[in-house]
């Protein structure tokens, strides 16, 4: 029997610029329309951090450029337009997809709205990289010029860093629910999900933050009453000493396991260690519950118990 699937794409299926993103998302859709194939519902959530990155400095070079013609454009604005453009690409690779396989199966993005707490400790520790890569000039221009925080990031360069609050609600669940119950692909929580505090009445205000989409994935799998979250990504399986001589990659892990690696700081914070918390906390939200990270490319193996990392009570 079919399962319900809620799949957090990674960096690696999207690519990280335009012409990039229309070539990975092919490669993608074959993946995720292999488990739609298969008989499974499938829910799709993804990143943004390149793609917000490049809208937001586009945006804020416009007004600089040119301060009497354009306003600033706000953090939460450029999320929703890394949602727009995205969705538009996967949506488009997916329906191409399943039509060449005789799915007729409609396919949807939902500009989702994600609610956030202003008192999440994450507005005044900023930690999501987003946009390019920098050399450290580059950065300290970036810094001089706009303020932003920057950071160096494991040894790759620097990049701009951004708060990212934890998902509390995700606004639009109930119309992601129905059409998943009336069997639609659905694609939603893109880039973390649009941030909003809810305000008095019913307002909701935009937050300058880009949520982790793994955390919102997780929220959004509970939410659906899923069976299973797939985090794809760019490694097959989660491994213990990772990168060492001894590195060691892991088939299982039930929550306590992964809990005490993560206690021994085995997962590295901003690239693993949110996947394995978003497992965890999936795994451990009801009975039956379990999530998978692995490989974009292995996900229907890894959906037939032959690879990547299983994570269950
Ligand atoms: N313990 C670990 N096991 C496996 N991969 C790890 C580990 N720690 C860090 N990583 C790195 O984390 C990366 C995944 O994080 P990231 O690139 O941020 O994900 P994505 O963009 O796909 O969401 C892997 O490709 C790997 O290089
Ligand atoms: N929003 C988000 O988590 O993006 P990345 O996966 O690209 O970091």
């Amino acid at each position: 029997m079919g399962k319900r699937i809620v799949i957090a794409l990674g960096g690696n299926a999207l690519g990280s610029n335009l012409p990039e993103q229309m070539v990975a998302v092919k490669k993608t859709a074959s993946a995720i329309v292999d488990l739609i194939e298969a008989g499974n519902e499938v829910v799709i959530a993804h990143g943004n951090g390149p793609q917000v990155g490049m809208i937001q400095n586009a945006m804020s070079e416009l007004t600089r450029s040119n301060p009497e013609k354009y306003i600033p454009c706000p953090l939460s604005v450029c999320v929703a337009m890394s949602q727009g453009y995205i969705g538009y690409d996967l949506q488009n690779a997916l329906r191409e997809e399943m039509l060449d396989r005789g799915i007729t199966t409609g396919c949807t993005t939902i500009l989702t709205q994600v609610e956030v707490d202003a008192h999440d400790p994450a507005f005044k520790n900023p930690t999501k990289p987003i946009g390019a890569f920098m050399t450290k000039e580059e950065a300290d221009k970036m810094v001089a010029e706009q303020g932003y925080k920057v950071v160096e990031d494991a040894g790759r360069g620097y990049r701009r860093v951004v708060a990212s609050p934890k998902p509390q609600s995700i606004i639009e669940i109930d119309t992601i629910r129905s059409l998943v119950e009336n069997d639609y692909v659905v694609v939603a929580c893109g880039g973390g999900g649009i941030p909003v505090f809810v305000t008095e009445g019913h307002h909701l205000k935009g937050a300058a933050a880009v949520i982790d989409k793994d955390f919102a994935a997780e929220k959004l799998a509970e939410q659906l009453n899923a069976d299973c979250l797939i985090i794809l990504t760019a490694v097959e399986k989660v491994a213990v000493h990772f990168g060492k001589p001894d590195q060691e990659w892991l088939s299982e892990l039930t929550p306590e396991t992964a809990q005490k690696y993560i206690e021994a700081g085995e997962f590295a914070p901003g690239s693993m260690l949110p996947k394995v918390q978003a497992a965890v906390a999936f795994a451990q939200s009801a009975p039956g519950r379990e999530s998978l990270i692995t490989l974009l490319e292995k996900a229907k193996d890894g959906i037939n118990g032959l690879t990547g990392t299983r994570i269950h009570q």
